[in-house]
């Protein structure tokens, strides 16, 4: 798990840091250039072999400050380096402005102005602005980055891009760009798209709720310890490597063996009339693998015989009416209900929901159980507790949280999905690229299916249903934490899409999870 920092978040820590004595302002900027020259010569390391040529566009915060440092560290490795700084050199003040007097004693300075008519570089470093802006940065510092960034240098290996902390005018908060308003002709302008970012101390947020550059952010160090002042700070769901995963999944199960497959938990998933069950039989299967000892699908009687047709290991049983479903939940071992694939969207739906909440098990509800509460949320939210899991789309989302779903562009998505945990009392999986998990003590997980773990072929009709139904396979045995079953289910869900790769489909998830969990040592 590593921290993930808002730009208030990132601010405190350096602030406590710096009161407290342990670290100097200016220490922290040298240590930010030399880890920004370290990750590029390892990430690149045909730029280690000899001098090339660098541009670096300042800007006049601390971000600039950086660029001094990493200019001058260049240069002192015989780097042909052209500074280009944006407006007056003497409104800089601080640790820039020390790092600025640095370069200047030794290399001129040029204006922005100049930028765009210079030749490219082997690498372009944008440090023209970082966690501190809040608005779309100057056309002129837009321009410059383009000019330069645009086409291949004329010798030497060709032209690297890389942004210090966050590419320059990105939300460090919510991801994406602060655009102009209105949007003008051309809005893509405003989205630098470096090779490179390379982030200081902590991963910020915003970077793995949407992609900020073409390959994944490096976090390095700079001598700050952890963030003290960032405790309500945002987690990225399982970040770390092959010993870490499997040290996690063992966390989350408890990996215990378990002798007898009621030990493992009896999940029952609901599914729709004749010719709808197809979601509710992909989240069984889902549940299943994902490790429930057993799972029985309840339909109604009508579609017996359809899903009889297709369901071998997954049990039967006929549900007509809430009462059927009371009669089904007299048996104490079923331990878990997953409602809304294929259920539809209906009262009939409602009284389902509220009898499996009623029975006290664990409950996960996705699609049509979420859509049926659309007219009235609250009387969802009261039925709640933290042993729920709902599980929208942005859609669906929408539909039970609509004042924080319009206030997508001021509010992140993690202070959305943490809002709507906090408010109807259950886990919410808000589903995305970047899915955030939260729950209602406002702990939140940020699974990003970003950067080098992009898996576009998870947007397949029926990925939802089988997300679902993981969930809950994985709170079928007792004693799991809700939420972090839920992260473990939205993990293996992409990582099972991603190894089986392209031609993927929904069904195809739950037969690939084997792999994936023999991989974590399950
Ligand atoms: N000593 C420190 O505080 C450290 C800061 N660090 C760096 O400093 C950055 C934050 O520095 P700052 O808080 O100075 O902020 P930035 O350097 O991100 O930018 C803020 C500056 O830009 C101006 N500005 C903001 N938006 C603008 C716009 N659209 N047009 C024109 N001007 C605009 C502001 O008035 C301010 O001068 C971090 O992202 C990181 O790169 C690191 O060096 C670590 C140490
Ligand atoms: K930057």
């Amino acid at each position: 798990m590593e921290r993930l920092l808002t730009a208030a978040e990132m601010r405190e820590t350096e602030k406590a840091a710096m009161e407290s004595g342990e670290t100097s302002g200016r220490h922290l900027m040298e240590r930010a250039g030399e880890g920004a020259v370290a990750a590029i010569l390892s990430e690149w390391p045909d730029l280690a072999d000899g001098p090339h040529r660098a541009a670096v566009l300042c800007g006049p915060g601390n971000n600039g400050g950086d660029g001094f440092v990493v200019a001058r560290l260049l240069a002192d490795r015989g780097w042909t380096v052209e500074v280009y700084l944006y407006g007056d050199p003497d409104r800089v003040a601080g640790d820039a402005r020390a790092n600025l007097e640095a370069w200047t004693a030794r290399h001129p300075l040029q204006p922005m102005e100049q930028a765009a008519g210079a030749t490219p570089p082997n690498l372009l470093i944008d440090a023209m602005f970082g966690i501190g802006v809040s608005r779309p940065i100057p056309d002129l510092c837009m321009q410059a980055w383009h000019a330069l960034a645009a086409s291949d240098a004329p010798s030497g290996p060709p032209g690297r891009t890389v942004a210090l902390d966050c590419p320059s005018g990105f939300d460090v908060d919510r991801g994406g760009y602060f655009l102009p308003e209105p949007e003008g002709n051309d809005p893509a302008a405003w989205r630098l798209l470096p090779d490179l970012c390379v982030t200081f101390h902590a991963a910020k947020q915003g970077l793995f709720l949407e992609e900020a550059a073409r390959r994944a952010p490096r976090v390095v160090a700079i001598g700050l310890a952890e963030d003290a002042a960032a405790t309500a700070a945002a987690t990225r769901v399982l970040s770390g490597d092959a010993a870490e995963q499997r040290a996690w999944y063992r966390r989350v199960t408890g990996g215990e063996e378990h002798l007898h497959k009621y030990d493992r938990g009896h999940a029952l998933v609901l599914g729709g009339g004749p010719g709808k069950g197809g979601a509710a039989r992909m989240a069984a299967r889902a549940a299943l693998r994902a490790g429930a000892g057993l799972v029985t699908v309840a339909v109604p009687r009508d579609a017996l015989p359809e899903n009889a047709a297709q369901l071998n290991a997954i049990m039967l049983s006929a549900m007509d009416t809430p009462d059927d479903l009371d009669r089904l939940l007299e048996d104490g071992r079923l331990s878990v209900v997953c409602l809304g694939p294929g259920l539809g969207v209906s009262a009939r739906t409602r009284e389902l929901v509220g009898s499996a909440l009623d029975s006290g098990r664990r409950v996960v509800l996705d699609a049509d159980a979420l859509t049926s509460f659309r007219e009235a949320p609250d009387t969802l939210f009261e039925m709640l507790n933290g042993d729920c899991v709902l599980t929208p789309h942005e859609g669906e989302f929408a539909r039970l949280f609509p004042d924080l779903a319009e206030r997508g562009r001021s509010l992140s998505k993690v202070d959305a999905a943490r809002q709507a945990a906090a408010r109807c009392g259950a886990v919410v999986l808000l589903k995305g690229a970047a899915t955030v998990i939260a729950d209602p003590e406002g702990t939140v997980g940020v699974h990003a299916a970003l950067y080098d773990r992009r898996v576009p072929q998870l947007a397949t009709a029926g990925a939802g249903d089988v997300l679902a139904g993981f969930i809950t396979g994985l709170c079928a045995a007792p004693g799991r934490d809700t939420r972090a079953v839920t992260e473990l289910a939205a993990w293996l869900h992409a990582e099972s899409a991603r190894t089986f790769g392209p031609g993927l489909i929904a069904e195809d998830l739950p037969d690939e999870l084997p792999k994936v969990l023999a991989g974590l040592g399950a």
